[in-house]
């Protein structure tokens, strides 16, 4: 549904999307994570027809959306990091407002802008003044005046920034909503273990190209195979170590007391051949686990690596 093709948007002489590629598919709820700086904004602004790139191309639904701006704005639900309110406005002045810049008037508008504001739980504030919510309110809000007019893709730039655990939730709440919907999303945060519960894929960039993509599980796979296992031994600790020696999977090994660390180059299925080993060589242990990766480890080795890296290495590090 989403597509990126080599995406380029330069301020001045700073290059702030750097040939980027990025497909999304219907349904998909992308997390959209990078460090402060690296261009996720840019780029979700660009898509919802805000910002004009200087090359490459996204299509949207099959529609070019560099050039099809205002039939982009049909399809797409846009919620920037900062936004504007009307602070003059009630709450349900406000949601009419934008729903009458869709054409949805009238008693419609009314029972749509119900609807809308019992989803994201405002049904009460109904008569306020936006400017008396809280910023919580107000993110919930926002995300409604995007939904007025049902659109299939939602371009959430960072939706719960600034909020406390609880609101943080009540946003999650309503995105994980839209998901059981089936509405395309991506979505961009800081906070990466709320990514990971409401996200089908991952995509991360980094001074402007995306260095990490694929399914959370992909990713998280990926990611724990580079970990270590953990082994407790009952008994037979030395009994284990000479076991561990003479694989040669085993890269490397360090013992604490009855725990064993090992850093091992192989599949499921491998490690599975190596329990049995260490079983029928008679040793006692309570419990073998690959160390499991998470999000906020994707977000520090992607970024870290090509902090690392020269600039030539950088474009080699590329996808994993
Ligand atoms: N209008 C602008 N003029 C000049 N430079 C800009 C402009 N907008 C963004 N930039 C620069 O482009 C780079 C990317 O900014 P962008 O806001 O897209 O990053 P981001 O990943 O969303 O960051 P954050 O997580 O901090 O919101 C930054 O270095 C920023 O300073």
């Amino acid at each position: 549904m989403v597509e990126v093709e080599d995406l380029y948007k330069k301020y001045g002489e700073f290059t702030a999307v750097d040939h980027l590629n990025l497909t999304v598919a219907d349904g998909e709820v992308l997390g959209f994570v990078g460090p402060n700086g690296a261009g996720k904004t840019t780029t979700m602004k660009i898509m919802a027809g805000l910002v004009q790139a200087d090359g490459g191309s996204v299509k949207i639904s099959g529609i070019d959306a560099l050039k099809e701006s205002r039939m982009i704005k049909r399809i797409i639900g846009y919620m920037p990091d900062f936004f504007g309110v009307y602070d003059n406005l009630k709450v349900m002045e406000y949601m009419e407002f934008y729903a009458s810049i869709y054409g949805i008037t009238g008693s419609k508008a009314e029972k749509l802008c119900r609807k809308l504001m019992e989803l994201v739980d405002l049904t009460d504030k109904s008569e306020f003044l936006v400017d008396e919510l809280s910023r919580g309110m107000k993110q919930r809000l926002c995300l409604a005046r995007c939904l007025v007019h049902d659109p299939k893709l939602l371009i959430l730039d960072e939706p719960a920034s600034g909020l406390d655990p609880r609101a943080r939730h009540g946003i999650q709440k309503i995105i994980k909503r839209l998901k059981e919907e089936k509405k395309t999303i991506i979505i961009s945060s800081h906070i990466l273990q709320e990514l990971s519960e409401l996200c089908t894929s991952v995509g991360v960039i980094d001074h402007g190209k995306m260095v990490v993509r694929g399914t959370v599980d992909e990713i998280m796979l990926h990611l724990n195979a580079s970990n270590p296992i953990q082994i407790h031994i009952n008994d037979g600790v030395q009994k284990a170590i000479n076991v561990l020696k003479n694989e040669s999977k085993v890269k490397n090994i360090s013992i604490s007391d009855k725990d064993i660390s090992i850093g091992f180059l192989g599949s499921e299925d491998d490690e599975a051949e190596l329990l049995k080993k260490l079983i029928s060589n008679d040793i006692k242990l309570s419990s073998f686990a690959r160390q499991s990766g998470n999000i906020e480890e994707i977000f520090m080795k992607a970024t870290e690596k090509r902090e690392v890296l020269g600039d030539e290495d950088k474009d080699k590090s590329g996808i994993w």
